[in-house]
């Protein structure tokens, strides 16, 4: 059997990280990390698409990798409508909804969309796997509380899955008979509470759910923000703006960069101390909440993404729940293995692609 050599995209909301892979051994990776202001300049994340594509092409130029020699492409797949898990062909359905942000914007929209351009100038497949839509909800977690919004499934699946298999593994029982709480801290933070090998309530970690973030609001008193929004001060993408991209961390301390709010909180800022601490407390809160979901019975709870290699912060969250199930540390994240391992199942013919539905037929 010849050799498939796979290129893996996955733009994130702070980063783009890329990977290419001869099969499953990786022979390059590369984490391109982006200041605020160079991807707050666009207005959409569509109008980003010529830039992170760019990005790519040139990060893989400069490491001599010539994309003729690709088998296949795979992107982390975006804000499409909620599927179930799983290798999905790029398809025409899916570029469109895509590109509109069915569900909303962000980043991993792209990932597709670039992944589907560079295949077709060469004539070969491409992917996505577990994108951000991935719906395992069970029906009690879908009830908000206002009828017309109920509530979505948009977590980092695919690192969810992949570290809840690892902890399974770490574990030794099978992932179907594990219950754990995975917890991504990214530029955006999502808990998930996994049972039965399905995630089975999770914070939208998008739009205004959960933990604040690196750039994101989290939940906010929601009165306060009807008034934010008929104020006359802002349009409503500005709001948007606060709730994704410019809120969080960004609001608080003008950068996303964990790294450098460790600084200031090392060099005596009681503000960036106080704000870095509430970031950990409201995690904390989201997993005491999912381990209700889960009854009290909890096998584990796995601390991931790239906030997991800060370890004053990791300590923080772990004094307030390492009564409720061990604690296990996987920093940053499997997702370039992940997208890899879902192409190789399919380039191998272990699984059918499946396929995006129409939804317009
Ligand atoms: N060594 C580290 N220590 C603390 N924080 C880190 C470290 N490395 C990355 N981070 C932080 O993790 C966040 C980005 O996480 P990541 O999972 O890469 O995000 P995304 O994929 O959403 O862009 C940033 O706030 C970044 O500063
Ligand atoms: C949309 C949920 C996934 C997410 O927040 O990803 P990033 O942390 O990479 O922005």
């Amino acid at each position: 059997m010849h050799t498939h050599r796979i290129l893996v995209i996955n733009p994130g909301s702070t980063s783009t990280k890329i990977g290419v892979f001869d099969d499953e051994e990786v022979i390059f990776e590369k984490t391109i990390r982006h200041q605020p202001d160079e991807v707050n300049q666009y207005k959409r994340i569509i109008d980003q698409y010529e830039f992170r594509k760019q990005v790519i092409l040139d990060e893989l130029d400069q490491e001599g990798i010539s994309i003729s020699k690709l088998s296949a492409v795979c992107g982390r797949g975006g804000l499409l409508r909620p599927i179930e898990g799983g290798t999905y062909e790029v398809n025409e359905a899916m570029l469109e909804d895509l590109k509109n942000g069915y569900n909303g914007e962000h980043a991993s929209n792209l990932g597709g969309m670039i992944a589907h351009e560079i295949a077709r100038s060469l004539n070969i497949g491409a992917y996505i796997v577990d994108p951000v839509v991935v719906d395992e909800l069970h029906d009690l977690a879908r009830v908000s509380g206002v009828p017309e919004i109920p509530r979505k499934s948009i977590f980092h699946a695919l690192n969810q899955k992949a570290v809840a298999r690892r902890a399974a593994k770490d574990l030794e029982k099978p992932y179907r008979d594990t219950r754990l709480i995975v917890t991504h801290m990214g530029g955006g933070i999502t808990v998930g509470a996994h049972a039965g090998g399905r995630v089975i309530d999770v914070n939208n970690g998008l739009h205004g759910d959960g933990p604040f973030s690196p750039e994101r609001a989290g939940t906010v008193p929601a009165g306060d923000l009807v008034s934010l929004c008929f104020s006359g001060q802002y349009y409503r993408d500005e709001v948007m703006k606060k709730l994704v991209g410019q809120g969080g961390l960004m609001a608080y301390l003008d950068t996303n960069d964990a790294r450098e709010v460790e600084k200031m909180v090392e060099h005596g800022d009681q503000k960036a101390s106080l704000v870095y601490e509430s970031m950990a407390y409201q995690i904390a809160k989201e997993i005491g909440s999912m381990s209700a979901v889960l009854e009290g019975k909890v096998d584990a709870i796995a601390l991931t993404g790239g906030l997991a290699y800060g370890k004053k912060f990791v300590e923080e969250i772990s004094k307030r729940v390492h009564w409720i199930a061990d604690v296990l540390v996987y920093p940053g994240e499997n997702e370039l293995e992940a997208l890899n391992e879902g192409t190789l199942r399919v380039l191998n013919n272990e699984e059918v692609p499946k396929q995006y539905p129409n939804f317009a037929e």
